[in-house]
């Protein structure tokens, strides 16, 4: 389990984190958002070890982070622009993160090398962004860390490479419980893959929740009667948002899915359908008082 307990940490006077409580289950996938200036990258490097925070602890299975190196063995961090030693080609990385890591395999290096069709041979310096962010991730995945902390990780890869990306995040974490924490300014792009959410502006984390629990909470109905909406159907309902499309009533309701189609069959609606809802409306109409904050991160 990473922990963070009442955390703050300051730059000159301006508190980039504020009073910061965090916890991430292990084999867990953790999905840190916030728009830009939030303290994603501030609060990734405080978990990862680089930066001391002023107040609070930082913490990954009890062990406090800050100068454990023994520690940072089992940690991966790959920055939102991904480091690698002047001239070296993904060969010579791959022998460098070897002498760090314990836990590095030289054979998944060459299965990952083979299926991201990379040539570890030349300089990564010369590598475009999107391929340079591969051979970081190839090299993170070799090390086989317990933890994998990721800044933007998205950032630059084309749609084919994200879901190959996703799928390998996906896998390690299935076989050795591997936790991910992944920091992002938009929502959409890893609500795919988290299992936990974590919502961060201006250095306050504003909220932190679950997305099995909140995706069967909140539901999108789509009804339509003969002769239009009857009152009893909001009565009925914890209705969250209602919004009317010509002869169709859309609402957002709160609830289980089978007590909520219930109520709504009581009502002879001639249509009724269950809509999927994205993340990004499930925290727009749950968190409906900090819906500027959530608002901000749904970057199109
Ligand atoms: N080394 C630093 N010195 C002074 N201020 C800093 C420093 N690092 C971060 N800050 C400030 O702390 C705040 C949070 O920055 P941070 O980089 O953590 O945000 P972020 O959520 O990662 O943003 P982005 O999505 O734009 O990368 C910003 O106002 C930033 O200017």
């Amino acid at each position: 389990m990473i922990k963070m307990q009442n955390v703050s940490k300051t730059f000159d006077r301006f508190k980039a984190i504020e009073n910061v409580n965090l916890s991430i289950q292990k084999g867990s996938i953790y999905g840190l958002i916030g728009s830009n200036g939030a303290g994603k990258t501030t609060l990734i490097k405080l978990l990862a070890g680089i930066y001391l925070q002023d107040q609070g602890s930082v913490t990954i299975e009890e062990e406090l982070v800050f100068e454990n190196l023994s520690l940072k063995e089992r940690v991966f961090y790959i920055p939102d622009q991904p480091y690698f030693l002047p001239q070296y080609t993904t060969k010579q990385m791959a022998q460098f993160y070897k002498s760090i890591y314990p836990t590095w395999s030289d054979e998944r290096f060459q299965t990952l090398v083979a299926w991201f069709e990379l040539d570890m041979k030349k300089r990564i310096h010369t590598f475009s962004k999107g391929w340079q962010r591969q051979a970081a991730f190839i090299l993170a995945l070799s090390a086989k860390p317990d933890v994998l902390i990721l800044d933007e990780p998205m950032d630059g890869l084309d749609p084919v490479v994200r879901k190959k990306v996703k799928n390998l995040l996906i896998q390690d974490v299935a076989d050795r419980e591997m936790t991910i924490l992944i920091s992002s300014h938009n929502l959409r792009e890893i609500e795919d893959i988290c299992d936990h959410i974590g919502i961060i502006h201006k250095g306050n984390l504003l909220i932190e929740k679950e997305l099995d629990e909140l995706k069967s909470d909140v539901h999108k109905v789509q009804v339509a009667y003969k002769d239009g909406v009857p009152e009893q159907l909001l009565s009925k309902l914890n209705v969250l948002h209602t919004e009317k499309r010509g002869s169709v009533f859309l609402c957002i309701v709160r609830g289980k899915e089978e007590e909520i189609i219930g109520q709504i069959q009581k009502t002879k609606p001639v249509l009724l359908d269950l809509l999927p809802l994205t993340l990004e409306e499930i925290f727009i109409y749950e968190m409906g008082d900090i819906g500027y904050a959530i608002n901000n991160i749904m970057v199109e």
